[in-house]
């Protein structure tokens, strides 16, 4: 037996505990060097007129042996001779495949794609297996050697027997023990799954002997009573799907192919919305197939859901999903990157420059932005059926980056109008908005109809402004992070932003100077009876005042708004948390209308002394403008027992 060199043993050692976290790559591994041998050997003949070699006759083989606890990996390559046995396989670290890549770099037209560099993913056997055994016999040599070895102290070479040239690397499974089962390996089911995921779009054919079962034909003489007969059988069959459909050109490929590709890979029932082919060429050169879903999968929102984009080298996948080529407002898209020019670190798991994914991950977010700009533009309908499902996250991604993503995103973004009825775009919005209003009006709350009937949104159309009805949880988390809204006009123009104002906030700045002295008179004719409204309603509230957005008898008698930066339905969003977001409040500040009937009686009331009167019609006033804002009422009880005291 030879041994190992003792750096070897240790590098050996290494490799095979240390190097990948997977084991089941080690089928990727061999399949990859079997491609390797039969791409060699095709090489050969197309630029050796003495090598005759068809491509169909090229192919690798996958089998495995319950019994023996075996999995072979056989091909018809260009196989091995004693010496490059000994030198390939007894050395660990070199690379008969990147010697041959440098020796013909020059003649390597597209027909050839060698996979291996490192010399080193042959060994990843031993993480499965006790011993592997490998019978080669070169292309052009009538003799076969047999190369084993248990991976721990060296390696024999024996004269075999093979019957043509190619290499048969037989891989003798450990035993199962208690953290690890090897059976998967033993299993049609389990081969073909693990070909499928890494091994799929391999130039050559990977075949497996199948059991399949087929009926019996009816014996003619078969009586009523007659249950049909079934056989086992085996036949061969290839399980690669081989031609990636992303390195096709566009042109050549159905949007059905891409479909049914979409639907099969990534699982999903439905055609994807929208299909987004790359080709670049440079720097870096790589194919690039991703898809818009038309749905949402069920775990997109939640903590598990891994985004990310298959990524493929030289055909052999490398991650499933590489989450650095997707940012997180775009994690639903799914697709596939191939690039023969990555650099990838000796376990093929990830890559040695994360610089070349951010390159290409820069360029997607490019497309995919672009993609969907197209689709808000020209097919609205089925944006609008994009927006429901993905829209949250877009809004997300603005808020979570504290209004930083807004520049890529804000334009994205839709609204439901008040005026127009139907989901808008902010720029659509800006576009609409008469002269003299300076800022984006918005309101949120749990459903559009209810927003259109506030006050506080009926006070700012009524101005002839248009309010945009906010409804999911994050939509006002986003707006505040943005602040603002707008871009240029055109090139070159100045940038001037609109502010975001929720119309149930602060001073909006609507009123004319005559409403705004009345409000003014008022609240200082009326000191003692908003002074008495106040105590009444105590920690409830931190102001009543005189309001200058219900200014009319036919507006509402009363409305509640937010001081500061915490609006109502935060307020409600926060409380329903579950890390103590309660505690967040909102500053209420109580507005009266004082041209409202109602306010009539309360200075009457006040006026006669009836304290009881001021402060029971203070806290229906509040009680019930609570109720038309949809927040929730902290004493239903005394507020029913207060209208019910009226009706007597
Ligand atoms: N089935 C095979 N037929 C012919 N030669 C093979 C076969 N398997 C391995 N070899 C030779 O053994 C060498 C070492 O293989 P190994 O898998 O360790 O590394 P590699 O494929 O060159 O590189 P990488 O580590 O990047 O996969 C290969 O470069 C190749 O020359």
């Amino acid at each position: 037996m030879k041994k190992f060199k003792t750096e070897s043993k240790k590098l050996l050692d290494l490799m095979i505990n240390s190097i990948y976290t997977n084991k089941e790559i080690f089928l990727r591994e061999l399949i990859s060097n079997a491609s390797d041998a039969v791409d060699k050997l095709y090489f050969k003949s197309l630029t050796d007129s003495d090598v005759k070699v068809g491509k169909d006759e090229l192919a690798i083989h996958v089998g495995f042996d319950h019994d023996a606890r075996t999995v072979t990996v056989s091909d018809s390559g260009i196989g091995m001779t004693k010496d490059e046995l000994e030198k390939n396989l007894g050395t660990i670290a070199h690379s008969g495949s990147l010697e041959f890549k440098t020796d013909n770099a020059e003649a390597q037209g597209d027909d050839v794609d060698i996979i291996g560099q490192f010399g080193v993913g042959f060994y990843s056997a031993f993480m499965v297996g006790k011993e592997v055994r490998v019978t080669s016999r070169a292309y052009g040599s009538d003799e076969a050697w047999c190369w084993v070895s248990d991976g721990v102290e060296g390696y024999t070479i024996e004269p075999a027997e093979r019957a043509a040239h190619g290499t048969d690397v037989v891989v003798v499974l450990k035993d199962n023990a208690d953290e690890e089962n090897y059976d998967t390996f033993l299993s049609e089911w389990g081969l073909k799954n693990l070909i499928k995921k890494y091994s799929n779009y391999v130039r050559y054919p990977i075949q497996m002997e199948c059991e399949k079962t087929r009926e019996l034909p009816k014996p003619e003489d078969a009586g009523d009573d007659y249950q049909p007969e079934f056989e086992h059988y085996t036949e061969t069959e290839t399980v690669n799907s081989m031609i990636p459909i992303w390195k096709r050109s566009k042109s050549d490929v159905t949007e059905e192919e891409y479909n049914e590709f979409y639907k099969s890979d990534f699982h999903d029932w439905a055609d994807p919305a929208r299909t987004i082919k790359v080709h670049a060429e440079g720097a870096l050169t790589y194919d690039a197939l991703m898809f818009i879903p038309t749905r949402a999968p069920y775990d997109l929102y939640s903590k598990d859901f891994k985004k990310g984009l298959a990524l493929y080298s030289s055909n052999v996948m490398i991650m499933e999903k590489c989450e650095e080529l997707l940012p997180d407002y775009f994690n639903f898209v799914r697709g596939v990157v191939d690039s023969q020019d990555l650099q990838l670190n000796i376990s093929r798991e990830t890559l040695q420059h994360n610089s070349q994914l951010r390159a290409i991950a820069k360029k997607l977010e490019k497309k995919i932005k672009g993609e969907l700009a197209n689709m808000r533009d020209n097919d609205r309908e089925a944006y609008e059926a994009f927006f429901e499902e993905f829209g949250r996250g877009l809004k997300y991604g603005i808020y979570s980056s504290y209004g930083m993503n807004k520049g890529e995103l804000a334009d994205l973004l839709l609204f439901y109008s008040a005026k127009e009825q139907k989901m808008v775009t902010l720029d659509e919005y800006v576009a609409a908005m008469p002269e003299g209003q300076d800022s984006i009006f918005y309101a949120a709350g749990e459903s559009v109809d209810r927003l259109a009937k506030m006050p506080v949104v009926k006070a700012v159309m009524n101005k002839g402004y248009d309010v945009l009805l906010c409804t999911q949880d994050v939509d006002e988390f986003c707006f505040q992070a943005m602040m603002g809204y707008g871009k240029p006009a055109a090139e070159g123009e100045e940038f001037v932003e609109k502010p975001l104002k929720n119309v149930a906030s602060g001073d909006l700045g609507l009123e004319t100077e005559d409403e705004k002295k009345a409000a003014e008179e008022a609240a200082k004719e009326n000191e003692g009876l908003f002074g008495a409204m106040k105590d009444a309603l105590g920690e409830h509230v931190s102001k009543v005042s005189v309001s200058t957005r219900l200014a009319t008898a036919e507006d509402a008698p009363a409305c509640i708004t937010a001081e500061g930066p915490v609006s109502l339905e935060m307020e409600k969003i926060l409380s329903q948390m579950p890390d103590g977001g309660e505690d967040i409040k909102s500053q209420r500040v109580l507005e009266v209308n004082a041209q409202h009937p109602i306010f009539a009686t309360l200075k009457a009331a006040q006026e006669a002394g009836d304290a009881d009167k001021v402060a029971s019609y203070a806290g229906l006033l509040y009680n019930q403008a609570l109720l038309v804002e949809g927040m929730p009422l902290e004493d239903p009880v005394a507020f029913a027992n207060e209208i019910a005291k009226l009706m007597k």
